[in-house]
């Protein structure tokens, strides 16, 4: 089986074990899509972010303020009058007022950051998860499972700071624009001879910004193939123990760590070579600034006070350290959004509002109908034009060879995956019409790898029976009696009650887990894809006589039973053939059984009936 919906992993099977990781790669155009997300993932937490923009630019504000507070307290001292000396102390108490108001923005500008990006980072993350879920099994297949681990981790994180970083720089901002006009209204000629400088300040910035923005895109992808990598390693843990392939495999995953240094020593070397450049630039222009300054006193055009504010306004008008550090994290922020865009860009599958009709126009309730279906995976059809009926309370076998499209069937039969054209009607009823939680609640599935979800293996096994129903715990009972799991259950340290993670179960004793779970469900069709494949043939026997009981938990089901085994499809009302994608026959297995080429799926006969 190349594919079991439930179980996380299996997109990294071998086959695909060294495969890139996959989804579209950033660019320009990516762009748009990421700045959406910030916007929309920022939005909540507007209030915030002005909140923070206000205090980074009240900090700021203070900033600016000092320099000419203490230039004017030094000319009242400097002067030595009675009368200014009382002034100079008003002007000194000013000093220390606006540096407590610098302090106090500084407190709070880190914890609004704090919050706010720890607010957008969970934000980002539920939707980011709850869209993964709601796209299905089949589209996010498209993405390395360890590589969907590295977006919704990491890059969140980085993209969940870019709504304060954008607050952060434009307050940031103040300072420099705010100190070259305080050096203006000083003295014009000391704002001309800053400005004469700045337009390298400017390409600088430019460059930092282009050049870190390739590189920090960069470097997140080759962390998200190292990630794959890793979850692929330890997915097939026990092939590689098998195959001795160890040290191939270690350096397999380890292989992008080349590039990953390559890639982080090229930033560190963009910003060092930003800071060195400004650490040239920003001394130049205050050395001018401050001769220009100097000039003025001497021909009694600037007070001593004067040249002291202009000295101090030169270095905040030149903030470009705190610039390039805003920069650089806003750089971030975006390349993460784009990674986070693509794959909420996958769009989900379509569902509607609708319930699930009482009756079936042709036949009992659970009548299951594919009607010209056509389905791919990554793109590759697979299935072509499938036209089957599945009558309501009977059991179809599906049949055919390794790849013939048994899983997609399946998982197209009960939307686990979506059909790129044609339609699947219960009762009469478009499935893509369905409300979704009615839908989960009509079709229940049984895999041949299943994963248990839930505290307890009790509430694992009672997942798909709203909480609260009576006789919930007598369902789940019955179910595990049916499925032959309620004998080893009651051997667990705890029971029902055992957490699922101190359960320790074969793969046999899941499979027959995974059955009960489905059966527990009060749906009107059951689809087994592969789901007694583990079992010997005595329990497999035994489960399947309870399955055509209806499961012995009542009501009579419609079942669709994805079968290796010649002895499950003699136990089927019908048999659907599979060949290359298309329905070669529909008919009893006894009956089918008289073609060689049926007969040749089971081993000519000498299957284990
Ligand atoms: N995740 C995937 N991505 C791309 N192609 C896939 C994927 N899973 C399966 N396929 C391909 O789709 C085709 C049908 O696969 P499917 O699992 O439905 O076959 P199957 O009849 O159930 O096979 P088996 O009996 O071996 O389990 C195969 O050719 C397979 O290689």
């Amino acid at each position: 089986m190349t594919h079991a919906p439930s179980a996380p992993g299996r997109g990294s099977a071998p086959a695909r074990e060294h495969s890139p990781v996959s989804g579209p790669s950033a660019g320009p155009a990516r762009r748009a899509p990421a700045d959406r997300l910030l916007f929309a993932a920022g939005r909540p937490h507007l209030w915030r972010t002005l909140a923070l923009f206000a205090t980074a630019t009240g900090a700021a504000l203070a900033a600016l303020a000092l320099p000419a507070a203490l230039g004017r307290t030094l000319d009242l001292l400097l002067a030595g009058a009675a009368a200014d000396g009382a002034e100079a102390g008003r002007w000194l108490a000013c000093c220390a007022a606006l540096t407590a108001v610098s302090v106090a923005s500084d407190a709070a500008d880190t914890v609004l950051t704090g919050t706010l990006n720890s607010r957008t980072t969970a934000g980002l993350r539920t939707r980011l998860v709850g869209h993964l879920l709601a796209v299905g099994p089949h589209r996010s297949g498209r993405f390395n499972h360890g590589d969907l681990v590295t977006r919704c981790t990491g890059n969140a994180a980085h993209a969940g700071t870019a709504p304060g970083s954008v607050a952060s720089a434009l307050a940031a901002l103040v300072t420099p624009v705010g100190a070259l006009v305080a050096l203006a209204v000083l003295d014009l000629r000391l704002a001309a001879v800053f400005l004469a400088g700045t337009p390298l300040l400017v390409l600088l910035l430019r460059a930092f910004s282009r050049t870190s923005t390739d590189c920090v895109t960069r470097y997140q992808e080759t962390q998200a193939q190292l990630a794959g990598r890793l979850v692929e390693a330890l997915t097939g843990a026990r092939t590689i123990a098998a195959g001795g392939l160890r040290e191939r495999e270690q350096s397999r995953v380890l292989e992008p760590l080349a590039r990953l240094s390559a890639h982080g020593h090229r930033m560190w070397r963009i910003q060092g070579r930003a800071t060195a450049q400004a650490a040239v630039l920003v001394p130049l222009l205050q050395v001018a600034v401050v001769a220009v300054g100097g000039l003025l006193l001497s021909r009694g055009e600037l007070s001593v006070g004067g040249l002291v504010a202009a000295a101090r306004y030169a270095v905040l008008a030149a903030g470009v350290g705190t610039l390039v550090g805003q920069l650089n994290a806003l750089v971030r922020g975006r390349t993460a959004a784009r990674r986070l865009a693509e794959v909420l860009e996958v769009p989900a599958m379509a569902a509607g509002q609708r319930a699930v009709p009482e009756h079936s126009a042709g036949g009992g309730p659970g009548r299951l109908e594919l009607r010209g279906v056509r389905a791919s995976y990554a793109g590759e059809p697979v299935l072509h034009d499938v036209d089957l009926v599945v009558p309501g309370g009977a059991t179809v076998a599906v049949v055919g060879r390794s790849g013939a499209g048994k899983s997609l069937l399946a998982a197209v039969a009960g939307r686990l995956a979506e059909p790129d054209a044609g339609q699947v009607l219960l009762d009469g009823t478009d499935l893509a019409e369905l409300d979704p939680a009615a839908l989960r609640q009509a079709v229940g599935f049984a895999f041949e790898r299943p994963v248990l979800f839930g505290p307890t293996v009790g509430e694992a096994l009672a997942a798909g029976i709203p909480a609260g129903r009576e006789g919930r715990e007598a369902r789940v009972r019955a179910a595990a009696r049916a499925a032959c799991a309620d004998g080893f259950v009651r051997t667990l340290p705890h029971g029902y009650g055992t957490p699922c993670a101190q359960a320790p179960l074969s793969g046999g004793e899941i499979q027959r887990l995974g059955l009960a779970r489905a059966l527990a469900q009060e749906g009107r069709v059951l689809v087994l894809d592969d789901a007694t494949s583990s079992l010997d043939t005595v329990t497999e026997w035994k489960v399947t006589r309870a399955l055509a009981d209806a499961g012995g938990t009542g009501g009579a089901r419609t079942r669709l039973v994805v079968a290796h085994r010649a002895s499950t499809a003699a136990r089927a009302d019908l048999t659907a053939w599979l060949d290359g994608g298309r329905i070669r026959a529909l008919a009893p297995h006894r009956q089918l059984w008289e073609q060689p080429g049926y007969r040749s799926l089971f081993g000519g006969g000498s299957d284990d009936d």
